[in-house]
């Protein structure tokens, strides 16, 4: 990534597996009066024999959104503490504009290589905005490790040793300039280290995987590097006041979102990815479409691979579907980037399908035109705030 040094030093202290079993699910109104049918319930209609037979691997990331959703709630409970949010940062002149010179030089990357994203980041606070800059400007460095020029270079300990740097941040000691705003950052939003940790992981996961048995294992992997990006930006964007969804259920949203963005990535990539020997396709789903791996080394589109496309984009759309019920749960200022990268990213798939399921060789893109249209679309829908209790109990 051009501007940004990724030289990283210090070995890894500790790695954190992902722990825990719940039910979950839907966004939840804070009354008894509204239920929905669970996500991964319908989700399995599409998803074959789980292979894992204990906890799969929804209900071990959604241990994951319970943590960040308590942070939440603890940090809604030290009033004081929301109260200096909008206030300047503390600390002598110096540092001060150094630190502004680091939220500035994250947004000036930001700008680069999310101008969409960023213009959208111009709507809220400036202390959200920059905070949400510093996550983005992380998230990248991260993923530019395995998937950037340098991306040959990286072996597991420089993935420790980022990740060492990740827990010095966390505690307040910065390496660089763009680490010294993400550390600002976490210091006063309540932001947890796990999915920043997981993140990682999904990073070790791509240097060491090439294939998908089932969804399951998908799903893991979809969670790690871009469902954690929800569960990094809420706590940032904020929970609208007068929402009256449970903190959990904005949390499952917003990983929700970040699972069918990372989904329509897979399918908008399998040619490329092929190329370069991937298959995130889930293996299973592959052979019982009667599909082999040479199907999708040789690119032909049949019609077994129309059907098999079929129903992937089906159930990405399903989680798109589930990540839109809680966009309104979200602060005003908030939901308008949130809906511009939801719709414009919802729509990679409708061009597959114009593509007539030929993501070999055919890339899927959203035209200027239709991005243009959808931004004043995601302004319409952003208006509309969280639904009032007393309707939700009377419908
Ligand atoms: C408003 C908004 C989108 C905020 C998120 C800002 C943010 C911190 C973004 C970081 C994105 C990033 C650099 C992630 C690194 C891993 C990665 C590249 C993931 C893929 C993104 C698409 O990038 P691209 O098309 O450039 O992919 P290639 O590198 O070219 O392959 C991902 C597919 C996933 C990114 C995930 C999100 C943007 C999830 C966003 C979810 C929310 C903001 C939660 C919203 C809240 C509710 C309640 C719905
Ligand atoms: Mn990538």
């Amino acid at each position: 990534m051009s501007g940004i040094p990724l030289w990283i030093v210090c070995p890894k202290e500790n790695a954190y597996p992902l722990l825990g079993l719940l039910a979950r699910n839907g966004i939840q109104r804070k009354s008894k009066f509204c239920s929905r049918i669970s996500l991964s319930a319908r989700i399995s209609a599409y998803s074959s024999a789980v292979a894992n037979p204990g906890r799969t691997s929804e209900e071990r990331v959604y241990e994951v959104v319970l943590k960040q959703a308590s942070l939440v709630r603890e940090q809604k409970r030290e009033k004081q503490r929301a109260l200096n949010l909008d206030k300047p940062l503390e600390g002598d002149a110096t540092n001060w504009d150094l630190l502004n010179a680091s939220y500035e030089r994250c947004g000036e990357v930001c700008a680069e290589y999310a101008k969409t994203f960023y213009l959208g980041t111009l709507l809220m606070t400036p202390e959200r905005r920059k905070a949400v800059w510093a996550i983005y400007v992380w998230c990248r460095r991260t993923d530019e490790l395995v998937d950037g020029p340098n991306a040959s270079h990286i072996t597991p300990m420089a993935l420790e040793r980022w990740e060492k740097r990740l827990n010095d941040l966390f505690e307040g000691r910065p390496y660089d300039m763009y680490d010294a705003a993400l550390s600002d950052t976490v210091s006063k939003y309540p932001v947890d280290i796990q999915p920043f940790r997981d993140m990682i992981e999904g990073m070790r996961l791509d240097l060491r995987k090439s294939r998908y048995s089932n969804f399951d294992e998908l799903y893991l992997y979809c969670y790690y590097v871009a469902g954690t990006v929800g569960l990094m930006s809420v706590p940032v964007m904020g929970i609208a006041p007068e929402s009256t969804a449970s903190t959990e259920s904005v949390y499952n949203a917003a990983l929700a979102l970040g699972i069918a963005n990372q989904l329509t990535n897979i399918l908008r990539d399998v040619g490329e990815d092929a190329r370069r020997g991937r298959i995130y396709l889930p293996q299973d789903e592959l052979a019982k479409a009667g599909l082999s791996e040479n199907d999708i080394f040789r690119g032909r589109v049949t019609d077994k691979w129309r059907s098999f496309m079929k129903g992937q984009i089906k159930r990405a759309r399903m989680f798109f579907d589930e990540a839109e019920k809680g966009v309104a749960e979200l602060s005003s200022a908030s939901r308008w980037p949130v809906w511009a990268s939801l719709l414009l990213y919802k729509q990679i798939l409708d061009a597959i399908e114009a593509n007539d399921y030929n993501n070999f060789t055919k890339r899927a893109y959203v035209g200027k035109a239709k991005k243009l249209v959808s931004l004043p679309a995601a302004y319409g829908r952003a208006i509309i705030g969280p639904p009032k209790l007393d309707k939700m109990i009377m419908r």
